[in-house]
């Protein structure tokens, strides 16, 4: 679409993410950009969480999907995890209607990602994987086109943001004193036996070497509260080795704090005549 026109946003899922993005779309934070449905599954529940919203902003809340589609957006925010993802995803791009995701690591399943990429191919629609909390995707994904040798990932969180997750089965979570390796595999592997906590690793493998190319760690640390993610990366036109800081969600301890500011970033930029760094 033009850059010029107000960009017409929808959004699925109302936690951590989606209901931060809401809030800047709606203080005018995110660039040419108007809400235009925010659906949920439980529209009390989320009428008293933004009970000091304004009374337009608490009218766009809505736990029927219909009423997204008959609000004609351009684009469709997904913040509502992999389940949901694959249950409205299609239809969304069916229709025309691009389609920012949260949950990449719903594409760790070939055949969805070739059903969604066909069906955005048929309509027009794009799919826009968000780069959520993953650090230096755009020179990774650009060095990518040279010959890679190593792409690793680590994802530390504090315990607490492994509470809930497969975590419990493979270590016990109250008993460790120093960050505890839990799981060592591929970004495939990663992201679809944690879901809610490892969409990044698969953001990182589909924009670099692939799901089986991409190793995983996941660690748990019963001591810092910083989500600590390290990538190791060397290509044919130079190396990379990160460490990046963030922090945890207040809402969503598993969720850092910079993955609803990267998408308010990308809906300024698709609403900008300029885009810094694409
Ligand atoms: N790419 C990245 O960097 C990251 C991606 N993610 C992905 O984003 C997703 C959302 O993260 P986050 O906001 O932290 O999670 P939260 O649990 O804070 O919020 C998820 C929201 O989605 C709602 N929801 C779930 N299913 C549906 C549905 N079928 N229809 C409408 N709403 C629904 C939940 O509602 P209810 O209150 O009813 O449960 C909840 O409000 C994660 O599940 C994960 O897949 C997360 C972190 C980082
Ligand atoms: O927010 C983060 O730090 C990363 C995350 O949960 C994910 O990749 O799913």
């Amino acid at each position: 679409m033009k850059s010029q026109t107000r960009l017409k946003v929808g959004i699925i899922g109302l936690g951590a993410i989606g209901g931060h993005v809401a809030n800047c779309i709606e203080k005018g934070e995110a660039g040419n950009a108007e809400l235009v449905a925010l659906v949920c599954r439980n529209k009390e529940k989320y009428l008293t969480i933004n009970k000091d919203q304004s009374s337009h902003f608490k009218s766009l809340i809505t736990d029927d999907i219909e009423a997204l589609f008959n609000a004609k957006p351009d684009i469709v925010i997904e913040a509502a995890g992999q389940e949901s993802l694959n249950q409205y995803g299609i239809t969304i791009l069916e229709k025309g209607i691009d389609l920012l995701v949260s949950s990449i690591g719903l594409f760790t399943n070939d055949d969805i990602l070739d059903a969604f990429t066909q069906t955005a191919e048929q309509s027009g629609a794009q799919m826009l994987l968000s780069a959520g909390a993953l650090p230096a995707l755009d020179w990774m994904s650009a060095s990518s086109l040279s010959k890679v040798k190593k792409v690793f990932i680590t994802q530390e969180k504090p315990v607490i943001s492994w509470k809930g997750t497969h975590a419990e089965k493979l270590i016990d979570l109250d008993a460790i004193t120093e960050p505890t390796c839990f799981f060592e595999g591929t970004a495939r592997e990663a992201a679809n036996i944690f879901p809610k906590s490892s969409n990044i690793s698969a953001m990182l493998a589909l924009a670099t070497v692939g799901l089986d190319k991409t190793k995983v760690r996941l660690v748990a640390d019963p001591i810092s509260l910083i989500m600590n993610t390290l990538i190791e990366f060397d290509s044919e036109v130079g190396q990379l080795q990160l460490n990046c800081q963030g922090i945890p969600s207040p809402e969503n301890p598993s969720t850092s704090t910079g993955v609803p500011l990267s998408i308010v970033k990308s809906i300024r930029n698709l609403s900008s005549p300029i885009h810094y760094g694409i």
